[in-house]
């Protein structure tokens, strides 16, 4: 999901913060202290940011934190902007518990800047009934017969991807290293598009296209983050409103790419409100996940849904699923380019699992695929889109905790006790590595712990393969299940067409930026591969 630091016009931004610091110090004066302040955790390493520079800006995602881990254990506090004490929390009990619980909600920062992205009556921002009412509305477009029915859209797309490559590979002479990352991120662009909104578009032709390029410019606004953004981060929950929502009318950079993204998705939502296919015959038309959202909110309201309403599940959708699987593609062909003795294997498995289905006459059995699984499953585990999901307690809470912790007092304590208001770090990518669950081996990128019996001992987590990376509890992600047959069809395409190389200077590393990418030595994002037709 994309949280991106469309605040960071700094002067803009710090006339507006200015008056409202009285309040924003205020608020900090009058913190109570709590168990959190006792639990142990790293030295702030500055006054003005605490530990929030080593947790968001390290050179490498988890640079800092994966330490932090092995060295004060699975619930500790680090110190955020002004030295407020953040909870950051990866043990199984505790996550289980924050992530079911509805009194652990959105922190404000989030809720702030989901409204100024996707809009307030949102998903993402909904809570309590009326989030369970568009989710109700939603789950059945993602339900697994309808995924299925997706595959001939996955494979139009992948294919187009295959057929640019082909090009590259045929030219003469020697060939340099493509960046895989652009044409996966038009093609998932495109699967959203047509799959989940009901609109046909080939943006791998046509990469100017108005979505493609207002979509993919807000994503890019989440690298150009800076320190400003931390300080940005913690005024702007104190802003009214409505100088928040003039935000949107400065003319430049990251908020002049939200407006244009805006006004493209208002415009698509109009038109699908406006077209009879979406209105009257949802029934019979091809089964987008839009259509059924729409029939199933049309069902719980005698009210019309507003195109500006609908625009904000658009919006929701596209950010929701098109980086996070594209990005999590390309570190699958990263990992395999790492590792030309499993993707051999894995290309053999494709071929007799494709001559198969071509024998059948019927689509590929991708969740029978012993190789192919169990590398998507070490990639989701790996590499996280979201490392960590935030979350603030609306009241008084008590969080249950797996195993007892020692407070710097010496005190030991089995459950944690939080005040209204803390704000919760919800450590995936560490839960994701913790070796007491995943083995010692568990820093280590290995596809084959997931073909030697279940890697995490039967703490069943998350909605597939114990893992959190689609979060889990009520705010589960709602398009896991495309997400995973999206990847499935697309990686068994590639590698059954291409074989992928690490140039010589590979140097890419990963990072959070929205969602965990892959940032090459000139600090963008992108991977660049050697690739070979087969
Ligand atoms: C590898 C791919 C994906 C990953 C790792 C992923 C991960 C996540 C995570 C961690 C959340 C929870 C965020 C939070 O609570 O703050 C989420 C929510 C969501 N995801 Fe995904 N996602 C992926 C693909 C998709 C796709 C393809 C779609 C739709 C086509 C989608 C739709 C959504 C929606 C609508 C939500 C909001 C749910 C809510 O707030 O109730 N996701 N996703």
């Amino acid at each position: 999901m994309h949280m991106h630091e469309f605040l960071s016009d700094a002067p803009f931004i710090a006339g507006i913060a200015l008056s409202t610091l009285v309040v924003f110090i205020a608020s900090k004066l009058w913190r109570s202290s709590s168990m959190v302040d006792k639990l142990p955790g790293p030295p702030s390493s500055s006054w003005l940011y605490g530990n929030m520079l080593q947790l968001v800006f390290p050179r490498i995602y988890g640079e800092f934190e994966f330490d932090w881990q092995k060295k004060y254990g699975t619930v500790y506090r680090i110190k955020g902007v002004f030295g407020e004490n953040l909870l950051i929390v990866s043990d199984p009990t505790a996550i289980q518990h924050i992530m079911n619980n509805h009194s652990f909600i959105r922190a404000p920062i989030q809720w702030r800047k989901g409204e100024l992205i996707f809009g307030r009556r949102s998903v993402y921002c909904a809570e309590g009934d009326n989030h369970k009412r568009i989710r109700a509305a939603l789950s059945p477009g993602f339900a697994p017969t309808v995924v299925r029915g997706f595959v001939p859209i996955f494979i139009d797309a992948v294919t187009r991807i295959v057929r640019e490559w082909e090009k590259a590979c045929s030219v003469p002479g020697p060939q340099g290293a493509v960046n895989v990352c652009h044409l996966l991120d038009h093609a998932t662009l495109d699967v959203i598009s047509e799959a989940a909104l009901g609109l046909p578009l080939n943006t791998v032709a046509e990469p100017s296209h108005p979505l493609a390029r207002t979509h993919l410019h807000v994503l890019k606004s989440g690298f150009d983050r800076s320190k400003s953004d931390l300080l940005s981060d913690t005024f702007l929950p104190y802003i009214p409103t409505f100088l928040s929502r003039a935000l949107l009318r400065a003319p430049t950079g990251p908020l002049k790419a939200l407006a244009g993204f805006r006004s493209v998705t208002d415009d698509m939502s109009a038109k699908i409100i406006g077209s009879t296919k979406h209105q009257n015959e949802v029934e019979d038309s091809g089964k987008d996940v839009l259509s059924i959202l729409i029939q199933g909110l049309a069902a719980q309201s005698k009210k019309a849904l507003t195109p500006e309403e609908l625009a904000e599940q658009i919006r929701v959708i596209l950010l929701a699923g098109q980086d996070t699987s594209a990005d999590a593609l390309a570190w699958c062909l990263y990992e395999l380019a790492k590792d030309p003795n499993y993707q051999t294997q894995l290309r053999s498995e494709i071929e007799l699992y494709h001559s198969r289905s071509v024998s059948a006459g019927g689509p590929m059995e991708y969740d029978t695929m012993p190789l192919l699984n169990a590398f998507l499953k070490e990639i989701l585990r790996f590499y996280p889109a979201g490392p960590y999901l935030e979350r603030v307690a609306a009241e008084d809470l008590m969080i249950p905790l797996s195993s007892e912790v020692t407070m710097t007092s010496g005190k030991r304590i089995s459950q944690l006790q939080v005040r209204k208001g803390q704000y919760v770090a919800v450590a995936i990518a560490s839960f994701q590595r913790l070796e007491s669950l995943w083995g010692a081996d568990a820093g280590r990128f290995r596809a084959s712990r997931w073909l030697e019996g279940d890697p995490c001992g039967g703490n069943a987590l998350g909605p597939y393969a114990h893992l959190m990376t689609f979060s889990g509890g009520y705010r589960v992600c709602a398009g896991w299940r495309f997400a995973l047959l999206e990847m499935q069809v697309f990686l068994a395409e590639l590698v059954r067409h291409f074989s992928f190389a690490l140039p010589e200077d590979d140097v890419v590393r990963p990072l959070y930026a929205g969602v965990l990418v892959p940032i090459t030595k000139g600090e963008v994002k992108g991977l660049p591969l050697l690739i070979e037709r087969v």
